[in-house]
């Protein structure tokens, strides 16, 4: 479980994140939805302690990311908004180099690279070079390594980013199966159709702050409107930005 309070970063005179608090339950998908500049991949980035926040809290399965920064890593599986691999390295390789970081012996990361690979439907991929990939390929690749020490929260930057219809559905379907393992899954995007057909909780983000969450059946009764689409557009005050 994810539990983020009252965080808050400026670069400059630019408040990207203001006070900005949620819960991403175990066992749900939450979805961070708003328009692009919202202020959803810095407060990702202060969750996965990329970035320190000025002030607020994020707690990670109940321990606090200022005090104890690695105990949180150790539980988070990140995908970042780069997805850097190494390009010599093949698929499978890079997947093992992360095992490694992570302190995994060479049976539980041979074991977790075959779980991982039929999940994310990788098998045909896994042993070339990454070099050449496709955007929905380098994004798999990504993923497992992410995940290869098997973490119970799973922070994904627009995950759906550059993907097509097919990658896209394979990547729900994907994300269900965390979900359904228990896990808690909290991803970003600025896709509403994404985020309803995915998210069992929406925390909508605009200009740094909450402006409304709750399920999507909720957010229409929030605001009022029978269609989705309307009832962002309401909570957020502008049409502008929130189209794919
Ligand atoms: N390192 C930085 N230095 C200066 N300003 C920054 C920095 N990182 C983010 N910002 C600013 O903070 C605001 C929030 O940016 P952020 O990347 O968090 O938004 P976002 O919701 O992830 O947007 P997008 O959907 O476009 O990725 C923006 O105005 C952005 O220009």
């Amino acid at each position: 479980m994810i539990v983020v309070r009252d965080l808050h970063k400026a670069f400059g005179k630019v408040t990207a994140v203001d006070d900005v608090g949620f819960r991403a339950a175990d066992g749900r998908i939450t979805g961070l939805l708003g328009p692009n500049g919202a202020g959803k991949t810095t407060t990702l980035r202060m969750l996965y302690t990329l970035m320190r926040p000025d002030r607020g809290q994020v707690l990670v399965d109940g321990i606090d990311a200022a005090v104890d920064p690695t105990g949180v890593r150790r539980r988070l599986g990140v995908l970042p908004d780069a997805r850097g691999l190494y390009k010599r390295l093949t698929g499978r390789e890079n997947i093992r180099y992360f095992g490694r970081l992570h302190g995994l012996d060479e049976a539980t990361i041979d074991a977790r690279i075959a779980v991982l690979a039929k999940a994310l439907e990788m098998d045909d991929i896994i042993d070339r070079r990454t070099e050449g990939f496709s955007q929905g390929q380098r994004v798999k690749t990504a993923i497992a390594r992410a995940l290869v020490h098997d973490p119970r929260n799973v922070i994904l930057d627009e995950p759906t980013n550059g993907l097509d219809v097919m990658a896209t559905r394979a990547m729900r379907r994907f994300l269900h199966q965390l979900r359904d393992e228990g896990r808690c899954v909290l991803f970003s995007s600025h896709i509403m159709q994404e985020v309803a057909a995915l998210c069992d909780h929406i925390v909508i983000i605009a200009r740094g702050r909450v402006v409304a969450e709750g399920s999507a059946d909720e957010l229409r009764a929030m605001t009022g409107e029978a269609n989705l689409e309307d009832a962002f557009v309401k909570a957020i005050g502008t049409e502008e930005g929130l189209m794919a």
